[in-house]
């Protein structure tokens, strides 16, 4: 499980997360929402390492292992856990082919596995007949599926898309929706996925946690994300 107490973070002077307590379980998928500007690319660059947190802790527990700090890891767990992160602007290397860009991701954690690439291809078999095309040449899809497939190449025990469907279509909303079920329930992989589409959420997640103004002010089973809590704090008058 993935816990957050108290976690305040600042840019400059703007007070951006208040006091975020949230727990994310393990092996589950948890949607993260708001309106824009919440805090939600915030919160999940502080779980990545990406932005300096100013207070509070955020701890992995898996069991059998000891208590990892992620925000003070002492030396010898600097490597763990294994964060996969694909971002808003889902960065790949665009010059070059998709082999050498899951070639470079395999090498970034420094203990590549000579498996990991076939796992990878056997998730996303249409990257692997292209596998010698520059990236730049993919569709605006395939490239994330590239970002995806070298946030995953390295088994991480955490996978975190912040909006994985902005500017996507039907068919890959399907496609992702398929593939995250399967990291989720066949390999046990905690997802953290913030998103905007509400019926994408109800569909791959089972819990959700929802953040306005920086707060963290519910969080529960997806069952629970009904229409009333949304219009609460994402309609219109919510932004005031
Ligand atoms: N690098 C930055 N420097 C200064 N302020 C920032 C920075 N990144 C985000 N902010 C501000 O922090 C607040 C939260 O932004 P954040 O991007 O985390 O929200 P979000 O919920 O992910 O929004 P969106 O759905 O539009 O991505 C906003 O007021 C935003 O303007």
């Amino acid at each position: 499980m993935l816990s957050l107490r108290a976690v305040n973070q600042f840019y400059g002077s703007q007070h951006t997360l208040w006091n975020v307590d949230l727990d994310f379980p393990q092996g589950m998928c948890t949607g993260v929402v708001g309106l824009p500007g919440m805090g939600k690319t915030t919160l999940m660059n502080c779980i990545a390492g990406k932005v300096p947190v100013e207070s509070g802790s955020i701890i992995w527990y898996e069991a059998g292992a000891p208590p990892r700090d992620l925000l003070n890891p002492p030396p010898e767990q600097r490597s763990g856990p294994e964060i996969g992160y694909v971002s808003q602007d889902r960065r790949i290397f665009s010059q070059l082919t998709i082999e050498e860009n899951l070639h470079i991701a395999m090498r970034a954690t420094g203990k590549p596995n000579p498996n990991a690439k076939n796992d990878v291809y056997d998730l996303f078999p249409a990257l692997y007949g292209v596998r010698q095309t520059r990236a730049n040449t993919l569709s605006p899809d395939d490239q994330y599926q590239l970002a995806l497939a070298n946030a995953l190449v390295n088994r991480p025990h955490l996978l975190i898309l912040d909006e994985p469907l902005h500017g996507a279509g039907h068919s890959f909303a399907q496609k992702l929706g398929q593939l995250l079920v399967r990291l989720n329930r066949e390999l046990g992989m905690t997802v953290l996925l913030a998103e905007q589409q509400m019926s994408f959420i109800r569909r791959v997640a089972d819990r959700f946690c929802m953040l306005y103004r920086g707060r963290n002010v519910a969080q529960g089973h997806v069952n629970e994300l009904d229409d009333e809590l949304i219009a609460h704090w994402m309609s219109r008058e919510a932004r005031r």
